[in-house]
């Protein structure tokens, strides 16, 4: 099956602004917002939960069982802090949020995370973890980095990115 629209990553350190951008780029193009947590709660993609993190222990395999056939049809946004179990064949664009770690402490703050969770966090972003798996897992000229401090941030990736979107139909109108 050929895909007319394109898979789209839109990743991150936590707190860094995934679902907000996910939610507009969305609206702005059309396109699927594919809550990769959403699916780990709703379908059960998990191993039980880590109550020191509050997390859920994501089962991998059977989540990608579940979401593989939806991105095989195309036109998804999908919106983790993991980038790289996705098959390398269906994506197209790899989008990495960047904040400032201060900004970022006070957004993972109001959100009441557990300290060692905070910390965790800051340190990856601090190291630029995410953007280092993005870069092993696919081709380098797909992988994209983007600041998100502020609104007007969202704004302008948002546009930037509906408009890659414009443009990779126009270039692809067999599909992929
Ligand atoms: N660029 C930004 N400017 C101002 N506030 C932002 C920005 N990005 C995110 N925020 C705020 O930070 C909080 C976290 O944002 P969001 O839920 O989009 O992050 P996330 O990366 O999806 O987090 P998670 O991985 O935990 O789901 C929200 O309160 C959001 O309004």
């Amino acid at each position: 099956m050929l895909r007319t629209r394109p898979n789209i990553i839109i990743t991150g350190t936590p707190g860094v602004g995934k679902s907000s951008h996910s939610e507009q780029l969305a609206e702005a193009t059309g396109l699927r917002h594919l809550s990769v947590n959403q699916v780990v709660k709703d379908k059960s993609c998990h191993e039980g939960y880590d109550d020191e993190l509050k997390t859920w222990i994501v089962d991998e395999d059977k989540l990608l069982d579940e979401i593989e056939p939806q991105l095989e049809e195309g036109g998804n946004v999908i919106d983790w802090h993991v980038c790289e179990i996705f098959p390398e064949r269906l994506i197209d664009l790899v989008v990495v949020l960047r904040v400032d770690s201060e900004l970022l402490y006070d957004r993972l703050k109001a959100r009441n995370y557990p300290e060692k969770k905070l910390q965790e966090n800051l340190d990856s972003e601090i190291m630029q973890v995410i953007l280092e798996e993005a870069r092993e897992s696919y081709n380098e000229q797909i992988v994209i980095e983007l600041r998100s401090d502020d609104a007007d941030e969202i704004e302008q990736n948002v546009e930037r990115i509906a408009q890659w979107v414009k443009n990779w139909k126009a270039d692809h109108p067999e599909g992929v």
